[in-house]
């Protein structure tokens, strides 16, 4: 399998190049910056550090298009559209990890789904989704008697809040006690705030230093609190699992999966 990844110099783009190039499944096919940037002509494989890999860093996806079977995109919402557009054009397959997408932006996603596989999650770790499944049981026992809170942090360089992970963690929450995200969120507080009401979904956010990303959910009530908490101390946790996902991929049909359906969690 011929993996490209766009974003190539960032956070993901070094540690996917990193992953692809210890992966006995695929090899590089492409790797694509940004217009302008001084990487391009750059090899890969010396720009991430881990020595020449004979692929050479370009700035157009679209003349790269037949050097591989599916793209890796950790980038940015818009680019991310802009990709997927090309990717649908030309039935190639696509791992998103991208977050911050709003939900119109989603639904165009959604529609170029319909023309070829697009894997999209906020979270491509094992423990973020064992995590998933954990509050999911977690919030249906305990049902409205306890307050909920989601608490998160990542680096300073993180531009979209609150994560994606976090809100994917509200949905799941909101489902499980039936309450719907978009009435029930409240998203950091200030001032005369008033009192907690009971079936509100809080989040806050911290942003600092080189943080790889945390995420912590409280069920608190009257006498004791729960706590549940992801950790990932690695970018390697989530590249691993973006090329779990780009070979679960090769033989399925057009469509939208989640990391949910590549571990076999739903
Ligand atoms: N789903 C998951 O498991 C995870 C998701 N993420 C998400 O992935 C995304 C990226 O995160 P991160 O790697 O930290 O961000 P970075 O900013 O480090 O990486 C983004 C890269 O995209 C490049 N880029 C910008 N414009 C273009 C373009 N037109 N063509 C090609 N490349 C371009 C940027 O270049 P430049 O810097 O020059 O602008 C940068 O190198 C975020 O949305 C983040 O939340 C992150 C980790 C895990
Ligand atoms: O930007 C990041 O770094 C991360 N983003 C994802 C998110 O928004 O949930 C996943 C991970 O926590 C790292």
């Amino acid at each position: 399998m011929r993996v490209a990844i766009i974003g190539a110099s960032g956070r993901m783009g070094r540690t996917l190049i990193t992953a692809v190039s210890e992966s006995e499944n695929c090899t590089l096919g492409a790797a694509i910056e940004k217009e302008g940037s001084s990487l391009i002509g750059a090899d890969a494989g010396e720009m991430a550090g881990i020595g020449k890999l004979g692929v050479t860093i370009v700035d157009s996806l679209a003349a790269c298009i037949g050097d591989f079977d599916v793209l890796i995109d950790f980038t940015m919402p818009q680019l991310t559209l802009k990709n997927a557009e090309l990717c649908a054009a030309h039935q190639k397959t696509m791992v998103v990890g991208t977050t911050g997408l709003t939900d119109d932006e989603k639904a165009v996603l959604y529609g170029f789904a319909k023309q070829t596989p697009i894997m999209f999650s906020a979270n491509m770790s094992v423990g973020v989704n064992l995590t998933l499944k954990l509050l999911a049981t977690a919030a249906s026992i305990l049902g409205d008697d306890y307050d909920v809170e989601v608490i998160e942090a990542h680096h300073r360089h993180k531009v979209d809040s609150p994560s994606g992970t976090a809100l994917a963690m509200g949905e799941v929450l909101a489902k499980a006690l039936n309450r719907d995200l978009k009435e029930c969120a409240v998203y950091g507080r200030e001032g005369q705030t008033g009192a907690r009401t009971r079936k509100e979904i809080g989040f806050e956010t911290i942003r600092a230093g080189d943080v790889v990303g945390e995420h912590s959910v409280w069920f608190a009530t009257e006498g004791e609190r729960i706590e549940i908490a992801h950790k990932a101390s690695s970018r390697m946790t989530f590249a691993k699992g973006a090329l779990r996902a780009a070979y679960w991929l090769a033989d399925k049909e057009a469509g939208l999966y989640d990391m949910q359906d590549v571990l076999g969690l739903k």
